[in-house]
């Protein structure tokens, strides 16, 4: 059974529907892309996803349970952690405080401080660790965001662009930590644009356009749709 199972999900923000009937799933163990033009719903899926968003119809189930009620804090008990893309760092505290904080609100609380640093080695930003997090550049804030959701463990990781400010080096180590995360068994969620590193790392890939998904399958398959090249990949 997939960890996560969204089905038929409708959301109209006034007269505009922004997700129109979506179903997806994602699996432990596997990285799941979703992609699409700006617009397409892809943050507000995120936003259903997580409990930030209550659904006009449709469900949501999470490791069988049906969450489609819960709240973003119960969701996050039940295994999920996500990232914003707009980045929501703590500006004034170190990287490794930022770790940190969400190390204490996860199941491992207690070792709140050795998950911290075990994170930061995994990161490698063991040697920025005392610097406020105000003072990163783009790519490498982004790195410490997904480290932060990385610290309560999450069996389900919904990532909004993740990459996006990164350079070349960063997003190719970005991409092998996408990997080890899959195969810790973790089912990782990844929306983004950079469609070298969403073919290069993700095992299935839905695409959006307009709230429907137009398309879903492994990245080879994707990449040579008709309908996804004209509604998407082909502006790319
Ligand atoms: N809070 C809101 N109020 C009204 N309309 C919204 C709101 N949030 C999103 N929308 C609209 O819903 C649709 C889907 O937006 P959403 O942000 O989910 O798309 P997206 O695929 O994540 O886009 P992007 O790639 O630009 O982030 C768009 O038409 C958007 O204008």
């Amino acid at each position: 059974m997939p960890l996560l199972e969204v089905s038929a999900v409708t959301v109209s923000y006034g007269g505009n529907r922004a997700l129109d009937g979506v179903g997806m799933s994602a699996e432990r163990g596997a990285v799941t892309g979703l992609i699409g033009p700006n617009g397409a719903g892809k943050s507000t899926l995120f936003d259903v996803v997580s409990g930030l968003r209550r659904p006009q119809a449709g469900r949501v189930v999470l490791g069988g349970r049906d969450v489609t009620r819960l709240g973003p804090a119960r969701r996050c008990r039940h295994g999920l952690a996500r990232t914003f893309q707009r980045l929501e760092l703590f500006g004034r505290l170190s990287v490794r405080d930022n770790l940190l904080v969400a190390a204490e609100l996860g199941p491992e609380r207690r070792r709140a401080r050795q998950m911290a640093d075990g994170l930061l080695d995994r990161l490698e930003l063991t040697g920025i660790a005392d610097t406020r997090a105000d003072n990163l550049p783009t790519g490498v804030a982004r790195l410490v965001e997904v480290g932060r959701a990385m610290a309560v463990r999450p069996e389900l990781l919904l990532l909004d662009e993740p990459a996006a400010g990164q350079d070349g080096e960063e997003t190719e180590r970005f991409a092998a930590l996408l990997r080890s995360l899959a195969a810790d068994g973790t089912a990782v969620v990844l929306v983004e644009h950079d469609m070298g590193l969403v073919m290069g790392v993700c095992d299935e890939v839905y695409v959006l356009d307009l709230g429907k998904v137009i398309a879903v399958g492994p990245p080879e398959v994707i990449r040579n749709d008709e309908t996804v090249l004209a509604a998407y990949l082909g502006d790319v």
